[in-house]
């Protein structure tokens, strides 16, 4: 029997995973792909984003959706059972791409292809790590040497570890390789510098290719045949001693909102509230006044993108909702209220 391969996409917050993944089935070349998506927040964004994407050939049955925790926590309760109903199908899929939540450690997933119902019928083709160029490029996962010392002087026995940096560390040792996404927003030399970073910060040869909008053959991304499970002592990660992992350095809410006057006015409150709460991530949806068909909003620190993407449904409320992700200790009750009151009307 010929084993299905699996390929891992990775990455931080909002680095572009999903885009790559969109990528790869716009141009899957008549290979049957089955999507795990996995999410941090408490709404599945991702799924039904991929969902409504309109790809011939995509069907909602091959779009499956582990939203609220991430995959590194919950691989024996949700993972195992959904990659084996997967298997067990009268016609499995030939190949799994799984994208996890940008705050996911690809380690614990990993270890779970070593598992018995699941070793024997597949493989990990390869852990591809997204990373987004410019958040590397401006400092988002180095160490603040003012900040740690500052903790230092005010609490000798704190923890130290960078969350953040421990997250993308953790992610990039485990490629076998890594996407240097959002090019376009960084020139030729500043692209140089973070190669010979990363490629110096993983102790293997790992390939690493450049990529705007995720925007890569398929057929370089799916086939690296690496077998990753096979070598999880190469992939070192900062948890290694530590089962326990429970991403209790982030957290997420949603805030519900009404019809809003303008797609220009929302992101603009959005991304004023991102810069004052240092938010990492936010992402949604949300209904426009006169517009049939709902917005896509997308923020990953105070930079947004939006778009308009399906109708909403005969009935559906047009309520808006934003998934908001960010260090533990947001001001959850000023987020709610500035991004709530972005609308016309309470939702
Ligand atoms: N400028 C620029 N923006 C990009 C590029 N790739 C993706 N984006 C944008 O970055 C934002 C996040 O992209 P996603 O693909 O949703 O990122 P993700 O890694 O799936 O996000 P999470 O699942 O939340 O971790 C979106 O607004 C994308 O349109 C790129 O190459 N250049």
């Amino acid at each position: 029997m010929s084993l299905v391969s699996a390929t891992i996409i990775t990455g931080f917050l909002g680095a572009g995973k999903t885009t790559l993944l969109r990528h790869v089935l716009e141009h899957a070349g008549g290979r049957r792909i089955a999507v795990i998506v996995n999410e941090f927040g408490a709404l599945g964004i991702d799924g039904d984003t991929l969902r409504s994407c309109g790809i011939e050939g995509c069907t909602d049955d091959d779009v499956i959706e582990l939203a609220n925790g991430c995959l590194c926590c919950t691989v024996a309760d949700d993972f195992l059972p959904t990659m084996e109903k997967l298997l067990d199908r009268a016609d499995p899929p030939g190949h799994v791409v799984i994208e996890t939540s940008g705050l996911a450690l690809p380690k614990p997933l990993l270890r779970a292809f070593n598992w018995p119902s699941i070793r024997t019928r597949m493989t990990v083709d390869g852990v591809i790590t997204v990373v987004d160029a410019p958040a590397v490029a401006a400092g988002r996962f180095a160490d603040d040497p003012e900040a740690v010392a500052r903790q230092r002087a005010e609490d000798p026995s704190l923890d130290h570890d960078n969350p953040l940096a421990e997250v993308y560390e953790d992610q990039l040792l485990s490629a076998d390789l890594v996407v240097l996404n959002k090019t376009d927003l960084l020139d030729d030399a500043a692209c140089a510098v973070l190669e010979r970073d990363i490629a110096a910060a993983i102790p293997r040869a790992v390939k690493i290719l450049r990529a705007r909008e995720g925007r890569l053959d398929p057929a370089i991304l799916l086939g690296l045949g690496a077998s990753a499970q096979d070598d999880l002592d190469g992939r070192p990660s900062h948890h290694d001693l530590d089962a326990d992992h429970e991403h209790d350095d982030f957290e997420s809410l949603v805030v519900t909102l009404g019809e809003v006057e303008t797609p220009e006015h929302l992101v603009a409150v959005l991304a004023e509230v991102a810069a004052e709460h240092d938010i990492l991530r936010m992402k949604g949806f949300a209904a426009v006044r006169g517009k049939p068909r709902r917005l896509a909003v997308q923020g990953v620190g105070t930079r947004f993108r939006q778009q308009y993407d399906r109708g909403f449904a005969p009935g559906e409320p047009r309520d808006g909702h934003i998934v908001v992700i960010g260090l533990r200790g947001l001001d959850r009750a000023a987020i709610e209220r500035t991004v709530a009151a972005a609308a016309l009307q309470p939702a």
